[in-house]
C-alpha cells in the first residue's frame, strides 16, 4: 500500500490544557529530529492531531522511527485523497488496504466521519457503499460492529479525505523536553541505561555522567558508556556526554579509608561531583539505576549514607523493580547486549571483598575526613570532557583499529 502520510495522535498531553501548546511544539520538534534521514518527510504538528507528510518516502522506516519518540499515544498510516473523490474512489482504496490485510475468517467494519458537509454523501451512505462494496469484493469477509478484526476509519474533512485501518501503540510518556532537565549516572552496566530511558519517558532531558578510571578501566569501557549513551539518543535527541575521571579519587580513598567505608565514600564523591556538576548545567535532579536490596550500595542505610552529600533530588525510577523487570525493559531497547559486554568499571575494580552494607552515617562523615574532599573535587571537575553523542554513534567499533594497534 502506498500511503501519503501517518497520522499521530497524542499521549498523555491532551489532558495538560495549558501546557498543550508547548507539549506540541515540543514533540514536533522531537519527531523532525528523529526523521532527519528523511529529508523529504513534512511533519505538521496541528492541535488534534500531528501529520507526517511522506512525499513519497516508504512508510514503514519512518513509522520505526516514530515508535521510539515519547509523547505518542498511536499512529496510523494513512492513505489521502482528494476531497470531492468519488465514492468508486474511496472504495478502491478501501479494498486495496483490506486486502493486505485480511486473514481467511476475519471480520471488519467502515467507520466513517465526516467534517466535510459540502461531500455529497453522508456518514451512513459512505459506510453502506463502501461496506458492501467489500463484502462483494473480498469473499468471506463477514461484518462485525463491535471488535472486529479491521477497523477502517474513513475521516472525510475539509482537506481532504483519509483512509486507515491499522493503529499502532506508540511509546506514551511525554515529549523529551518537556520536563525540565536533569543529569544521569550512567555506568556501562544493565541498569542504568534503563533508569535514563524511563526518566526521559518522563519527560525529562538527560545529560549522562560516566565515571572512569584509567588505567584501571580501559578506553572499551569508556567506548561502551558512549555507546550506551548513542542508543539511547535514539528516545532523547543529541546527549552531552560528560566523562568525569576518577581514578585519582578512587586512589586516595583506597589508600586513607577503612576498608568496609570504601565503597560508600567512593559512592558519596560520585554523588558530590555529579551534584556539582549538575549545579553548574542548570539541571534540576539526578537519577541513577539504583534498585533497593541489589548490591551492598543499594540498602536504604547505604543510599542514607550517601544521599546526604546532597539536597538535590537523587532519583532512583527502578528502586522497585526486580532485575528480571529491568533486563526486559534493556532488551526492548536494545541496550542489553552492549550492557553486557565483559569491561570492567570502576566501580567493580575498587570494590572491596566486604563492604559495609548498613554504613552508620556518623562514621561515614568522620572517616571522609581523611580525605582531601575539595582539593580531589577540583581536579577531577578540571578534567572533565564534554562529547555530544548522536544515534548511531558507534566508539566501540571505530576505535577498533586503534585497540588492534595496542593488542
Ligand atoms: N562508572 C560509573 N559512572 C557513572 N555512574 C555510575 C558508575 N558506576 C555506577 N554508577 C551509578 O551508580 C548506580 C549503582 O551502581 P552499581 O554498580 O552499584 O549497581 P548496578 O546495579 O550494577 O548498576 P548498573 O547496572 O547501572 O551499573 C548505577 O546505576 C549508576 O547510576
Amino acid at each position: 500500500m502506498e500511503y501519503s502520510e501517518i497520522m499521530v495522535r497524542y499521549g498523555e498531553l491532551s489532558t495538560k490544557g495549558k501546557n498543550r501548546k508547548e507539549f506540541i511544539r515540543q514533540l514536533g520538534q522531537n519527531i523532525r529530529n528523529v526523521l532527519k534521514p528523511f529529508p523529504a518527510v513534512v511533519v505538521k504538528a496541528q492541535r488534534d492531531r500531528l501529520h507526517v507528510v511522506l512525499n513519497d518516502q516508504p512508510a514503514q522506516p519512518v513509522m520505526d522511527a516514530l515508535q521510539q519518540v515519547f509523547g505518542i499515544e498511536t499512529f496510523s498510516p494513512v492513505v489521502k485523497l482528494p476531497k470531492d473523490a468519488s465514492l468508486a474512489d474511496i472504495q478502491q482504496t478501501a479494498k486495496q488496504m483490506i486486502k493486505e490485510q485480511y486473514q481467511p475468517g476475519q471480520t471488519f467494519k467502515i467507520s466513517t466521519r465526516r467534517q466535510n458537509k459540502n461531500y455529497p454523501l453522508n456518514t451512513y451512505g459512505i459506510d453502506d457503499g463502501v461496506g458492501s462494496y467489500i463484502l462483494e469484493a473480498i469473499p468471506g469477509i463477514r461484518v462485525q460492529m463491535k471488535h472486529p478484526d479491521i477497523n477502517l476509519q474513513i475521516d472525510v474533512r475539509l482537506s481532504g479525505i483519509y483512509l486507515s485501518s491499522i493503529t499502532i501503540p506508540g511509546a506514551l510518556g511525554l515529549p523529551v523536553g518537556t520536563g525540565g532537565r536533569a543529569t544521569m549516572m550512567l555506568s556501562g552496566g544493565i541498569d542504568s541505561p534503563v533508569a535514563a530511558y524511563l526518566a526521559m519517558k518522563r519527560g525529562v532531558k538527560v545529560d549522562m555522567i560516566h565515571f572512569f578510571s584509567p588505567p584501571y578501566t580501559s578506553q572499551q569501557a569508556l567506548a561502551k558508556a558512549k555507546d550506551l549513551a548513542a542508543k539511547l539518543a535514539a528516545f532523547g535527541g543529541t546527549i552531552d556526554f560528560i566523562q568525569v575521571p576518577f581514578t585519582k579519587v578512587q586512589e586516595e580513598v583506597k589508600k586513607r579509608v577503612p576498608e568496609g567505608y570504601l565503597m560508600t565514600i567512593q559512592r558519596r564523591m560520585m554523588l558530590r561531583l555529579a551534584a556539582a556538576i549538575t549545579i553548574d548545567r542548570h539541571c534540576n535532579g539526578v537519577f541513577t539505576g539504583e534498585s533497593l536490596g541489589q548490591v551492598a550500595s543499594q540498602t536504604l542505610e547505604s543510599m542514607r549514607a550517601i544521599n546526604d552529600v546532597t539536597s538535590l533530588p537523587v532519583l532512583r525510577p527502578l528502586i522497585s523493580l526486580d532485575k528480571t523487570e529491568i533486563i526486559k525493559i534493556a532488551r526492548e531497547i536494545d541496550t542489553y547486549d552492549l550492557s553486557i559486554m565483559p569491561f570492567e568499571d570502576c566501580c567493580t575494580i575498587f570494590t572491596p571483598p566486604a563492604p559495609k552494607t548498613k554504613p552508620d552515617l556518623e562514621k561515614t562523615r568522620e572517616f571522609e575526613k581523611l580525605v582531601d574532599v575539595d582539593g580531589l573535587m577540583q581536579e577531577a571537575l578540571a578534567g572533565i570532557e564534554v562529547t555530544k553523542i548522536n544515534v548511531g554513534d558507534d566508539y566501540l567499533n571505530s576505535q577498533e583499529d586503534v585497540f588492534a594497534e595496542l593488542l
